[in-house]
């Protein structure tokens, strides 16, 4: 789908990736992709008025105190030369994590629907997912105001949405499917079309979410993300952003594709990483110890510009990253006595 000549320029001397540029400030409308779902949604939410209505603030979380409460999100401030707020979290099993991650997206959810009547959803595939079940529980699933969110995918395998690889499966099967986000307000890929189609497709959709409101605008000219609930592989890759790839320095697109990607399915879409840091919290979920060496690098003060993992290029403009860990995935950092 062809998109406007203002809106494909190039970048002059992105040399670093964070140079951004102001959104067009006319866009010719496409329609909307509306991915046919499944009208299986529980019953309209319930409303339960919050009487905890602000944001836990992330606070210094001292490892050998005695354990904080399960639902406590504090995070360790990290020290670091990237831009944006950066914490960690580290929980002693996934489900303490699970736990938390539920708890921070619904005050997140709380916070955005009060302030701008959405609330704008990025998840990735993975792990994440599982991760999230909590949320489809009690006291989230009457509590949490569903009919604001909005969801979209970081990257997607282009495969059809019921193949076992499909990004939307799993999070329909594990999560979407649990909770009554109207049908509306998930925007999956065009599964019809070619990777570079759907890409295009998708960055096209995204542009009109923007220019609605949908979904917020950076100073810089970028959709601003309300929440990215992003996971990471082994590899440290984010999204379908890998190590010493191209794609990495793709700064002239919102979305991209990948026909050689070197975790299976090769086709898919992604975020590029003007989108990703141009977000207002990032939730970077990371469990076990296939994880750790990834963990250490990125979290290791010792930064080589041109050896950086995709999540080390992560660098938020004017947002929160936060790091949900347990304790297999900074079992490396432990070792060091970095904590
Ligand atoms: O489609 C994908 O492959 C994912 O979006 C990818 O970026 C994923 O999040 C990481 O590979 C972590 O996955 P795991 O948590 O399963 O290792």
């Amino acid at each position: 789908m062809a998109f406007s000549a203002a809106a494909s320029r190039s970048l002059a001397a992105p040399s670093n990736f964070l140079c951004h540029r102001p959104l067009p400030t006319h866009f010719t409308l496409p329609s909307i992709p509306r991915p046919q779902f499944p009208e299986r949604f529980l019953a309209p939410p319930k409303k339960i008025s919050l009487s905890a209505s602000h944001l836990t603030p992330l606070r210094s979380r001292r490892r050998q105190q005695s354990p904080p409460p399960p639902m406590a999100s504090e995070a360790i401030p990290m020290a670091t030369a990237v831009k944006g707020k950066q914490g960690l979290l580290v929980f002693d099993t996934e489900e303490e994590l699970s736990v938390s991650l539920a708890k921070y997206t619904a005050e997140l959810s709380e916070k955005f629907a009060r302030e701008r009547g959405a609330f704008s959803v990025v998840v990735s595939g993975g792990s994440l997912i599982k991760s999230l079940r909590k949320l489809t529980e009690y006291p989230y699933l009457e509590s949490v105001d569903w009919a604001k969110w909005h969801i979209l995918w970081v990257d997607e395998r282009v495969v059809p949405k019921d193949h076992e690889d499909s990004n939307y499966k799993l999070a329909y099967d594990g999560f979407l499917s649990k909770v009554p986000i109207p049908p509306g307000q998930v925007y999956a890929i065009n599964d019809a079309l070619s990777a570079e189609g759907a890409a295009e497709d998708y960055e096209t959709a995204l542009k009109h979410l923007v220019n609605v409101g949908v979904v917020s605008v950076s100073s810089t000219g970028y959709p601003r993300f309300d929440l990215m609930l992003l996971g990471m592989g082994p590899d440290g890759h984010i999204a379908s952003l890998f190590p010493g790839h191209p794609l990495l320095n793709v700064t002239d697109r919102w979305v991209t594709f990948i026909e050689d990607s070197p975790k299976p399915p090769p086709k898919r879409i992604t975020f590029t990483f003007p989108v990703i840091n141009a977000s207002s919290h990032i939730a970077m979920v990371v469990a076990g110890a296939g994880k750790a060496a990834a963990v250490c690098k990125a979290l290791s003060s010792e930064k080589t510009p041109s050896d950086l993992l995709p999540v080390e290029m992560v660098s938020l403009d004017d947002g929160e990253f936060t790091w949900f860990t347990d304790e297999a995935a900074v079992s490396m950092l432990q070792d060091k006595g970095n904590l």
